[in-house]
């Protein structure tokens, strides 16, 4: 068994069903907003799309959590995003910040500097994104991971700073995604080691997995452990789609239907891996 396992078997085995229709407000990009909405439904939660920075406080007034993507940034999203974010940390609404295209973009670097300051549980992106929002050194490049920067030296180049960020951001918990995948708070560090290449081929992976995020966190569980639930699940999700599927597509099809079938199994976690410290 491993240490993730260990550390969390008793919210692990009880995790599922979900126990609330929580409802995830997402501001999100528009390339994968269907499969945002529809990852978050088949995972038992609702979700609701709404950008217009007209009713974004009427949507939130109802949302257990706030999903904020970068993805598709324009001026009016960029609006809706910090009333959006203004108004969750007055009702005490979690949000979850993912940080797409933030290695190219200085302008969304500093729209995440700014959302930090409304204290996000999670602030999330692929290793890339990561490593250049905290000011190391970055392949980025467009919207995806490079190999480059997720060695083993530049997976702990990475966890130090994000330490270090946990200092001025006490309350936000920093996660980076990739082949492996750090999750980092005050008080602690995971290392997941599940997945398959194919999650990094398809698009919208990266934006799934912080709307699962959301969707745990509005369940009630802390930054940590919701971080972790989403990338877990999605990563076992993705090693059984890998292995009944021939192509790509039905690889894409497959990982949905995991989303909402894996759960039914009393032991869905016993493949998780990872180390705890
Ligand atoms: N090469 C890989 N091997 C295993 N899992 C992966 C791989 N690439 C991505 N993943 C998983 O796919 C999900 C999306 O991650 P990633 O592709 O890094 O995000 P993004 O789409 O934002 O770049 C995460 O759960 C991550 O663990
Ligand atoms: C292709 C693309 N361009 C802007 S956002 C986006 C989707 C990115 O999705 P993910 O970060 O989950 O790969
Ligand atoms: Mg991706």
């Amino acid at each position: 068994m491993s240490r993730i396992i260990e550390s969390y078997q008793e919210q692990l085995t009880q995790v599922f069903p979900l126990k609330k229709q929580a409802l995830i407000h997402c501001i999100t990009n528009s390339i994968t907003s269907e499969s945002v909405a529809n990852a978050i439904l088949f995972m038992g939660a609702k979700p609701v799309m709404a950008s217009d920075s007209r009713e974004v406080k009427d949507f939130l007034k109802q949302a257990d959590a706030l999903f904020i993507n970068l993805g598709h940034l324009s001026q009016e999203q960029e609006k809706s995003i910090l009333l959006a974010s203004d108004y969750a940390g007055k009702v005490l609404c979690p949000i979850v910040v993912d940080a797409v295209g933030v290695g190219v973009s200085s302008l969304r670097r500093c729209l995440v500097e700014e959302l930090l300051q409304k204290e996000p549980k999670i602030v999330k992106g692929n290793f890339s994104e990561m490593r250049s929002l905290c000011g190391l050194a970055t392949h980025a490049r467009g919207v995806d991971g490079h190999m480059a920067d997720q060695t083993t030296e530049a997976i702990e180049e990475l966890r130090e700073k994000f330490q270090e960020m946990t200092l001025g951001y006490p309350k936000t918990v920093f996660v980076a995604t990739g082949v492996r995948d750090l999750i980092v708070s005050s008080q602690q560090h995971l290392l997941l080691q599940n997945g398959v290449f194919a999650l990094d081929q398809v698009t919208g992976t990266g934006d799934i997995v912080g709307g699962l995020m959301a969707v745990f966190l509005a369940e009630g569980y802390s930054a940590v452990v919701s971080a972790m639930f989403a990338i877990s699940y999605l990563n076992c999700c993705g090693e059984q789609a890998f292995t009944k599927t021939k192509g790509l597509y039905d690889f894409r099809n497959d990982l949905f239907n995991q989303l909402a079938d894996l759960q039914k199994q009393r032991d869905w976690y016993g493949a998780i891996k990872g180390e705890v410290k």
